[in-house]
């Protein structure tokens, strides 16, 4: 929790339809204080995706509105919110591709117009704080999958994002890459909202849990006391792994 004044992400009545009349969110409102680290969990179609695409401005809201850190997602502040929200997709081969790591790492602050030893401290301290910095000099595509996730963290840290925005981070990695990312994440200093299918890695990593289910959020409180609903979870087809017993709220 934080004191700060002004939230890092606030969501007012956002309400999105589809061109194709799909209506995937119907008013969303939710605030995320500077620090905090908050799931994002639902069923499938529940609208999460629809939602993480208003936060930089993919999409554009139909109604409702979004700030981060106090400046609207609009047309005209587009390039700021894309360096203020840093969006880490589920295939980081969708964020890696460049010949070198360095050179993946440095794209976004050199489109910024950083240059010369600003740009490489940029650089290496992103990849330290993923535990990547060995790997400057290599080609992403010979890093195996958890290594480039990890890369993919590192290009949108360059950026100095006032919110990290992950989508599904534990997806695809081995338990021990998964282990290791949790590390890494945990000890980021900064904002973070991770969407997840992954309830433990959720109450592993994140304090608080909204659940957005049919395109409004249905529950936002505590990650322990959420997943210890059972009720909750049923209603919105989330499951913990079997066996797996969340520690007493
Ligand atoms: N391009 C599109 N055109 C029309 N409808 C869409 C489009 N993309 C998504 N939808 C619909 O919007 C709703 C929300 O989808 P969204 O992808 O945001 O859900 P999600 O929570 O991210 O799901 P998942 O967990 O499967 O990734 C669904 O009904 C989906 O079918």
């Amino acid at each position: 929790m934080t004191s700060h004044p002004i939230p890092s992400l606030e969501v007012s009545g956002l309400a999105y339809a589809y061109p194709d009349g799909t209506q995937a969110l119907f008013g969303v409102d939710l605030s995320i204080g500077r620090g905090e680290r908050v799931a994002l969990l639902g069923p499938n179609g529940a609208g999460k995706t629809t939602l993480v695409m208003h936060l930089n401005g993919i999409l554009t809201a139909g109604h409702g509105s979004v700030h981060v850190a106090g400046l609207a997602v609009r047309a005209d502040t587009m390039k700021e919110i894309r360096r203020r929200v840093g969006l880490v997709f589920q295939d980081p081969d969708d964020q890696l591709f460049m010949p070198t790591v360095r050179e993946d790492v440095a794209f976004g602050p050199a489109n910024l117009g950083m240059r010369g030893a600003e740009l490489d401290r940029r650089v290496r301290d992103a990849l330290e704080r993923v535990g990547m910095l060995d790997a400057i000099d290599r080609p992403p595509h010979h890093l195996s999958f958890g290594q480039r996730r990890r890369v993919a963290v590192a290009t949108v840290l360059a950026m100095e994002p006032e919110i990290l925005v992950l989508d599904e981070p534990s997806s695809n990695l081995d338990p021990a890459a998964r282990r290791e990312l949790a590390e890494i994440l945990k000890n980021l200093d900064v904002t973070v909202l991770m969407v997840t299918h992954d309830l433990p890695y959720a109450l592993e990593l994140c304090e608080r849990s909204l659940i957005l289910s049919g395109g409004v959020i249905a529950a936002d409180g505590p990650t322990p006391a959420l997943l210890s609903d059972r009720d909750l979870l049923a209603a919105h087809r989330l499951e913990l792994p079997y066996g797996f017993a969340v520690p007493a709220v």
